[in-house]
């Protein structure tokens, strides 16, 4: 992993710190509103409110009035705090066109990705919310904080893999978080070998990638005979090739990395399968209101007190209600005190305990759904909704 520390990129991700101090204009929500007065309109309000009070003599004061009848009709135009009748400076209220066209498509929204420009995240975040403006970030925490902290309004992060599995990481950090889950992407990822303009195969001592990536190349890269470089992603991995010219390291990263970083591809689809999907999750800040009128799935966390057939019991929830179960997933639950004794295990030190991620198939919207969460609830040690969303039912 150590050259993965050395991976940067010069398209400058957020980073750590970067979040940590966002500056105000950084800091402002995508959708507040901020009313500008030009200078000059402002005066105009002034002016026309000492005309109305200062009428004396008569035929200067019709003049005056029906003067006053038109400047009133613009006063009226003007906001309360001072602000202008023109009226494309005023906010105007979401039309059901723009909220198709620029929220639900995402056009206009700051989407948090991991890694640098050309990574399979950005063409998820893309995917996700088309015309969005990607966000690269270093690391899936800052991409985490990045949303928390209103710098950007999603984050789209990769949770599973067909061919490599789940991404541990970002389990832990749904946790550690308070965002949730509003939707879903699957995005097929393909693979491409890349190389400076010129070298061969041949030529190749090493590959430098993401480890998932890494991993959903395995056969390819061992009948290679490479030495596996763990990198912060992807296309840092191609930049870095690029920017120090490594002519003996190739790169797995994907064909518009080679693009954008001027790398030949030597050879493409180099995935263990060809059927290689990631799924990545969108997170906001808020829950979407979930419906039943398409197919919602609902993402929770929970925990359990040890003992026999207690997770069969946690399961046995939904399976009483018909409830399908997609995926399960366990961790670590970090914050029990590891080694401590505990008193139900006969003084033995206990060093695993769980917290189990479960998705299953049905809208927190549904009855079913929430009875079973009740039910749960009865027995469970900790339960969190992590989010109900639609199921990404898109051809990969
Ligand atoms: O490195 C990238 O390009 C990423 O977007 C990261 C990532 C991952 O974390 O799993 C995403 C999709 C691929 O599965 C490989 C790597």
């Amino acid at each position: 992993m150590a050259a993965a520390s050395l991976i940067r990129c010069a398209t400058n991700p957020l980073s750590r710190s970067a979040v940590h101090r966002p500056s105000r204009s950084d800091g402002q929500s995508k959708t507040s509103v901020t009313f500008r007065v030009p200078h000059k309109r402002r005066r105009l309000g002034i002016s026309v409110l000492a005309s109305l009070n200062g009428a004396d003599d008569s035929d200067e004061k019709n003049k005056r009035n029906s003067r006053a009848l038109e400047l009133r009709k613009i006063l009226e135009g003007l906001s309360p705090d001072g602000g202008s009748n023109d009226t494309n400076m005023l906010p105007r209220p979401l039309s059901l066109t723009q909220l198709s066209s620029s929220v639900l498509d995402g056009s206009r929204i700051r989407v948090a990705y991991q890694g640098v420009r050309g990574a399979f995240s950005e063409c998820a975040a893309e995917k996700a919310y088309p015309n969005c403006k990607a966000v690269p970030c270093e690391d899936f925490d800052t991409a985490f904080q990045a949303v928390e902290r209103w710098i950007v309004d999603r984050a789209v992060l990769p949770i599973e893999n067909s061919l490599g599995g789940s991404i541990h990481r970002n389990y832990d950090l749904l946790l550690r978080h308070n965002l949730h889950i509003v939707g879903e992407v699957s995005y097929a990822v393909r693979h491409c070998l890349l190389a400076i303009r010129g070298v061969k195969i041949t030529d190749l001592k090493r590959v430098l990638s993401h480890p998932q990536a890494l991993a959903q190349c395995e056969n390819t890269l061992t009948r290679l005979g490479l030495v596996r470089v763990a990198a912060d992603d992807t296309a840092g991995a191609a930049q870095h090739i690029a920017s120090h010219n490594l002519r003996d390291a190739g790169a797995v990263a994907s064909s518009t990395a080679a693009m954008i970083y001027g790398l030949d591809i030597l050879a493409q689809d180099i995935q263990d399968e060809c059927d290689n999907v990631t799924r990545f999750l969108m997170l906001a800040r808020e829950p979407i209101i979930p419906g039943v009128d398409r197919p919602f799935k609902t993402s929770i966390v929970f925990s359990l007190e040890e003992g026999p057939g207690v997770l069969f019991k946690a399961l046995a929830v939904f399976a009483l209600r018909q409830i399908n179960l997609i995926k399960i997933e366990s961790r670590p639950l970090r914050e029990k005190l590891v080694g401590a004794s505990d008193e139900n295990n006969n003084g033995s030190p206990k060093y695993f305990a769980y917290l189990f991620y479960v998705d299953f198939e049905a809208s927190m919207a549904d009855e079913n759904a929430q009875n079973a969460l009740r039910h749960l609830k009865e027995f469970a040690t900790f339960l969190r909704v992590l989010g109900s969303y639609p199921v990404d039912t898109s051809i990969i």
